[in-house]
């Protein structure tokens, strides 16, 4: 579904320009997920930033179902590492926004949200507003958010990151379910080895700054739901730990 070839990217930064990420070559099959983990700086937001169009590259392409990006599309949602709910909003009405931003009509808007709300299991604190929540409902607030605009291609930025460990197995189990239940392409940043190796299909380990991809790894037996315990799990974790130190 995802194709992204030469791409690099800088920034200007003081009047010169810093660059970010330097050739990067991807695929993300239709209804895969893929994790990305790499070292702090290494261009992972940006590459985010550049799936979703909300930035250019200065060199190459992403193509989407064979068609460059240029610019946001209505099939691609994003949720980004503060979660970026509105605090003036009631959990409904955070949810709801994307759909009124592009003009979907009320009956349509209230029988999303309503059935969003229930599969997530937020009914009881629809109208609560994200301060009153805690951080693993703020965070299925903001899967509800990119889940309402029924997206194809999920783009997260470290989802879970602030979460406590349990809370954050709960909600990366519930991610799955929706993975599976939408039939998304979902490309996850994280900062966790274990995160990586638990939801990523595949899991592309980038290198330190400028991000280049040192290898991507297949991941057979990720979203197995007994997997978190078993001995091949901490194998794969170590091997992934290696190859990240060899990015460095
Ligand atoms: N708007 C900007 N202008 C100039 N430089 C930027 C800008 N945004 C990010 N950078 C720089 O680009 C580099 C990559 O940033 P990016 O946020 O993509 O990295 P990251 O891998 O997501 O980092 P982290 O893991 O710490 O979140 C960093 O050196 C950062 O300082």
């Amino acid at each position: 579904m995802v194709r992204v070839e030469h791409l690099s990217f800088s920034y200007n930064h003081n009047g010169g320009q810093i660059k970010v990420l330097d050739n990067i070559n991807l695929m993300i099959p239709e209804g895969t997920t893929c994790a990305l983990i790499g070292p702090s700086g290494c261009g992972k937001t940006t590459l985010i930033y550049l799936l979703a169009g909300i930035l250019n590259p200065d060199r190459g392409t992403i193509f989407i179902d064979g068609s460059p990006v240029r610019g946001q599309r209505r099939d691609v949602a994003i949720i980004l590492q503060e979660y970026g709910l509105l605090p003036w909003k009631t959990t409904w009405n955070n949810i709801a926004l994307g759909l009124k931003l592009r003009g979907v009509r009320s009956g349509e808007i209230e029988d999303r949200v309503d059935r969003i709300l229930s599969e997530l299991k937020l009914g009881d604190y629809k109208d609560c507003y994200p301060r009153q929540l805690s951080g693993g409902q703020r965070q299925r607030v903001a899967i509800g958010r990119a889940l309402s605009l029924r997206p194809r291609l999920l783009l997260m930025d470290e989802p879970f990151s602030s979460l406590d460990a349990l809370t954050r197995e709960e909600i990366q189990d519930l991610f799955l379910k929706v993975w599976k239940k939408y039939s998304l392409t979902a490309f996850l940043v994280t900062h966790s080895i274990e995160e990586a190796v638990f939801l990523g299909q595949k899991i592309v380990v980038m290198s330190s700054p400028p991000g280049r991809i040192v290898t991507v790894i297949d991941n057979p037996h990720f979203a197995r739901e007994d997997w978190r315990n078993d001995p091949s799990f901490y194998k794969q974790c170590g091997r992934l730990r290696a190859l990240l130190k060899e990015g460095l």
